[in-house]
């Protein structure tokens, strides 16, 4: 096992997703530690290629992986592209975490998400509610195969002593995002929406669902900054969760959003359209503990991603 506090500097480390919204956040944190930064874009080797990926380890030997390369996507992607998020997701983790452990990588971080915790496990998501109830059904193949992730770093830190460990990131936003108009997460929709509408002087903006389900916002810069700080510092069977421990709810961020955007016409719901889990907001008393916290205020988050995306 790995020495405490786990340094960086000197080493191989390969980025997993590095063009992604995460990916590219922890290239620009990165950037601060003086370590050898290793990135493989998907058309050298597609990570859903064993052989490949075996081949590229085998090859580059990084000494630490971040996996932060999955097929990723807002409600209506997750609840539409079932297979696909089942299919990539495990393919993904499997290849990655396996050819790492056999590369002999000296520690890898798997990034989960907050939506594997049961639909109605007990708020704030504590760490140990992973599978002791039903998940949310539009994310369920996603959430399937990241649990599936968590147990493979499980699995090889007990039976091989491999140094992996998983951590479970709230919902992020920030520089990078995708802003597909169906597919992306909320943030980026509204960010997008009331954009399009305060350029079009539209009197109404449309917001998915009922308004009511809350969900914690991590501006994705804190969150790659979270990252560096457990693979330097964390080194344990359980996941760590990754958020701000405040949460919001959506139509509170429809306003807030719209504020920010400088939108000054009216908001409706469509209650057609899936609210999702009622409520996902971590518990973060384990990092708290572990020397972190968030620093980016929701509000200051969302002008810089609106920034970024009009600079796109
Ligand atoms: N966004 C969020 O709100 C949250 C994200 N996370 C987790 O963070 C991680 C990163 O997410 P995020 O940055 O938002 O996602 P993005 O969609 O922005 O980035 C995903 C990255 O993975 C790469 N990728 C996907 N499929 C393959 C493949 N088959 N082979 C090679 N590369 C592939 C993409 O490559 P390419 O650029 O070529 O498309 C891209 O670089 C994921 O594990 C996700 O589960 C966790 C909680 C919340
Ligand atoms: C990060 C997380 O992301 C996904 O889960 P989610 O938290 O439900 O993510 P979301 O950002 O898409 O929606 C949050 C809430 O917002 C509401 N909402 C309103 N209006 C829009 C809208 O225009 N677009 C979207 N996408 N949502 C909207 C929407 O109805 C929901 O109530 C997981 O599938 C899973 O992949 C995962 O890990």
């Amino acid at each position: 096992m790995a020495d405490i506090p786990f340094e960086l500097q000197g080493r191989r480390v390969f980025v997993a997703g590095h063009r992604g919204m995460v990916g590219s956040a922890l290239v620009r944190r990165l950037a601060r530690e003086n370590v050898e930064l290793l990135t493989l874009p998907r058309s050298e080797v597609d990570l859903r290629d064993q052989t490949a990926v075996n081949a590229w380890f085998a090859r580059k030997r990084p000494h630490v992986v971040f996996l932060a390369a999955a097929k990723v996507g807002g409600i209506a992607a997750n609840d539409k592209l079932r297979a696909e998020f089942l299919y990539d997701n495990l393919a993904i983790a499997a290849n990655v975490i396996h050819a790492a452990y056999v590369g002999g990588a000296d520690k890898l971080m798997f990034l989960g998400s907050s939506c594997i915790y049961p639909r109605l496990a007990p708020q704030p998501l504590r760490e140990d509610s992973i599978l002791t109830g039903p998940l949310e059904h539009t994310n369920e193949p996603y959430a399937i195969a990241k649990i599936a992730g968590i147990k493979m770093v499980e699995a090889y830190r007990s039976q091989y002593g491999a140094d992996f460990i998983s951590v479970m990131p709230t919902n992020l936003y920030g520089v990078g995002d995708n802003y597909h108009p169906e597919y992306s997460h909320v943030v980026a929709a509204l960010i997008r929406r009331f954009h399009e509408a305060k350029v079009s002087g539209a009197k109404n903006v449309v917001v998915w669902g009922t308004g009511a389900p809350r969900r914690e916002f991590l501006c994705v810069d804190d969150l790659a900054d979270a990252c560096i700080h457990l693979m330097k510092t964390y080194s344990g069977d359980e996941p760590v969760n990754i958020g701000t421990g405040e949460d919001i709810t959506i139509s509170d961020f429809a306003r807030l959003v719209a504020t920010v955007v400088g939108y000054i016409g009216g908001i409706s719901f469509d209650p057609s359209k899936p609210d999702g889990t009622p409520r996902k907001l971590l518990d973060i008393e384990k990092i708290t503990k572990l020397g972190w916290r968030a620093v980016t205020p929701l509000a200051e988050g969302i002008a810089l991603a609106y920034r970024a995306h009009l600079d796109r």
